[in-house]
């Protein structure tokens, strides 16, 4: 459940009133989403997501996502745009929170992707790698490896081979592997970081939307493709590869960027990165959430799996 905020109907004809969109017909809550509260809000000339900032996101960084929208909306990515209030502003306060009103893109997430729809979700992603080169602004990346590290330290071993005997061991050994081996010097830029199928909106095998860019920074194009790989190309909890979906994606990405030799070269230590990514938020989350928030933890052994798979088998998909 993803309204964590109640809105009255007083509150929202009036936040509806700052903007030149007409007059509110209707606001629902959506359900779909972890990390901040979701309104569909139609009015008398449009549909438009509203999402209040709740968790995780600095209101000193919303000008870079929403500037981020903006920009690749701009360039004719599939990307929602803000929607501007009437004095310009791209983001309103409603007492100590933060809110944005988004454009509404069509489309659904899908749960089991077909070759064709992995094939262009590959190849939005390269036109977004095009798109970012002229993107004034700077986004530091803050879940990079010293922050994967920080948190399996922080739930340490005994918390983490509660999740599941062995975990630790295999945690702490990708840490040192990764630290010694990750690469330098890639092509690079603002990139998705989460393009899980969740943040992507699909009618049939096109992509309608690509959304949820809140944890987008500055990092190698190929990690971006790594992290889409991850999430892409396996059966619901990682116990399967699947590879006419890798084939299919993969594909996609040369359609509209090719990857470097160099970059090729480093996929299978940058898919390792990408598992490691979501283990240990995952694993953080696990430990640290009360099960009783209204958080939904997510599984940290879907990527230990995949981990093991690109461990065994990553060398081989891009030699
Ligand atoms: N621009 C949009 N157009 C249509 N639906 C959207 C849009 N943005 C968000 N949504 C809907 O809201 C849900 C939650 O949004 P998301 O940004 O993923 O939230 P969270 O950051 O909390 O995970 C999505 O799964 C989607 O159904
Ligand atoms: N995609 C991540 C979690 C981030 O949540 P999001 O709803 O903001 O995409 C994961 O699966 O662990």
């Amino acid at each position: 459940m993803a309204v964590y905020t109640h809105l009255g109907a007083e509150d929202l004809a009036e936040l509806i009133a700052a903007y030149d969109v007409g007059e509110l017909v209707s606001a629902k809550g959506i359900a779909e989403g972890v990390s901040n509260s979701n309104w569909l809000i139609e009015t008398t000339r449009a549909r438009y997501i509203l999402t209040m900032y709740e968790l995780r996101i600095d209101t000193a960084h919303l000008p870079f996502f929403l500037g981020l929208l903006d920009h690749l909306s701009a360039k004719g990515c599939p990307v929602p745009r803000t929607i501007h209030d009437c004095d310009g502003a791209a983001f309103r306060m409603i007492e100590d929170k933060a809110v944005a009103l988004i454009e509404f893109l069509p489309g659904v997430s899908v749960d089991h992707p077909t070759p064709g729809q992995a094939k262009a979700v590959g190849s939005a992603l390269a036109q977004l790698h095009h798109a970012v080169a002229d993107f004034p602004m700077q986004g530091i990346q803050t879940m990079g490896l010293a922050e994967w590290d920080r948190l399996i330290h922080q739930c340490g071993s005994e918390r983490l081979d509660t999740i599941s005997p062995g975990l630790s061991d295999l945690a702490y050994e990708e840490l040192s592997y990764l630290a010694m081996h990750w690469p330098g010097g890639l092509p690079h830029g603002v990139v998705h970081c989460d393009l899980f199928p969740d943040n992507v909106l699909m009618l049939g095998d096109r992509v309608s939307g690509l959304i949820d860019f809140y944890f987008s920074a500055d990092d190698f194009f190929a990690y971006d493709l790594a992290v889409t790989h991850a999430a892409w190309c396996f059966s619901p909890g990682g116990h399967q590869f699947r590879p006419e979906i890798s084939s299919a994606l993969l594909a996609g990405y040369a359609s509209g960027r090719a990857l470097s030799d160099e970059e090729r070269d480093q996929m299978p230590v940058l898919l390792r990165g990408a598992c490691m990514r979501f283990l240990s938020s995952r694993a953080y989350d696990w430990v640290f959430t009360p099960t009783d928030a209204l958080v939904v933890r997510k599984d940290p052994m879907d990527f230990a799996r995949r981990l093991d798979f690109y461990r065994a088998n990553g060398k081989e998909l891009f030699a």
